[in-house]
């Protein structure tokens, strides 16, 4: 335990000289203050859910079901409370919007290395994204090792195996498989049963944030291009395909 310093305040306690003073919009216009404290609270959210995916990961890799469900019926709430803010950033109006865009110039929410490491860590490891950040900054070497480490998707594969499921070449089929037979006999794989509805939770709430997000950009800016260099919605919009665990989503098709 650390001591607490003699009349510590509310403020000391949380820092807020810090965290209110972070917020500087570049424009003198009323509704940016919104845009950056939208951004500033997803990005708090998103600090705390990799400290429960990181935590739901190792519990995961030794066999603590019940322990790692905490973590993970916490991610899933997170989740509901970010996607649940879109519609306070959907008050912002086309208009109001476009009178200070350019203040942004190419920054986009693409850039956000949490939500990557987020990807990675879920599972999405897509290896393209990291040669978006400087050699030698602290983003890549972060995202080069949640690329390394186990991902929430491989701990729940190594749970499987330890349980004694033939996983096979670990493709969407024979994984689908093994998750069919547990499914089918939920009663007596409970744990793991358990497990594959948090996991579909979590994928679930991911792909309805990325809708509203979708949707909150269409209603903002229609189809134009975004200022991260990609076609905009219609790029977002193919991102709704990806699926963490898509043999979960696939299995329930044969059951
Ligand atoms: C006016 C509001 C917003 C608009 C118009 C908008 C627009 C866009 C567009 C067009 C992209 C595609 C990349 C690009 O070319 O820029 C994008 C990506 C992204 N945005 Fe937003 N966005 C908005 C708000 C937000 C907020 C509040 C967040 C939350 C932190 C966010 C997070 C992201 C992320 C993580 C990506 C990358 C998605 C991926 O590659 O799968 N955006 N956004
Ligand atoms: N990509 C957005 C700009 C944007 O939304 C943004 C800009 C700077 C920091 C975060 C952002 N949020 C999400 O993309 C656009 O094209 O208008």
């Amino acid at each position: 335990m650390t001591a607490t310093p003699d009349g510590m305040t509310y403020a000391d306690y949380l820092q807020l000289d810090a965290l209110l003073s972070a917020q500087k919009p570049l424009s003198d216009l009323h509704d940016e203050m919104l845009f950056i404290v939208i951004h500033q609270t997803k990005e708090l959210w998103m600090k705390q859910m990799l400290h429960e995916l990181r935590l739901a990961i190792s519990l995961l890799a030794e066999d603590r079901f019940a322990e790692a469900s905490k973590a993970m019926a916490r991610i899933k709430r997170i989740q509901a409370v970010m996607t649940l803010s879109w519609d306070v950033l959907s008050t912002l109006t086309p208009v109001d919007y476009l009178k200070f865009r350019d203040v942004l110039g190419t920054s986009s929410g693409f850039q956000s290395a949490q939500f990557r490491e987020i990807e990675f860590r879920l599972g999405l490891k897509e290896p393209n994204f990291v040669s978006h950040y400087a050699e030698g900054s602290k983003e890549r070497a972060t995202l080069e090792r949640a690329l390394d480490e186990p991902s929430l998707r491989e701990a729940a594969i190594g749970a499987l195996e330890r349980a004694g499921f033939d996983v096979g070449d670990r493709s969407e089929s024979a994984l689908a498989a093994a998750w069919l037979k547990i499914y089918r006999d939920a009663d007596r794989w409970f744990e793991l049963y358990e497990l594959a509805e948090k996991l579909i939770d979590i994928d679930d709430a991911l792909v309805a944030w990325r809708h509203k997000h979708v949707l909150t950009v269409e209603r903002i800016i229609g189809n134009k291009p975004g200022t991260g260099g990609s076609a905009g919605a219609p790029y977002l919009r193919r991102t709704l395909e990806k699926r963490v665990f898509p043999e979960l989503w696939s299995m329930r098709t044969e059951l």
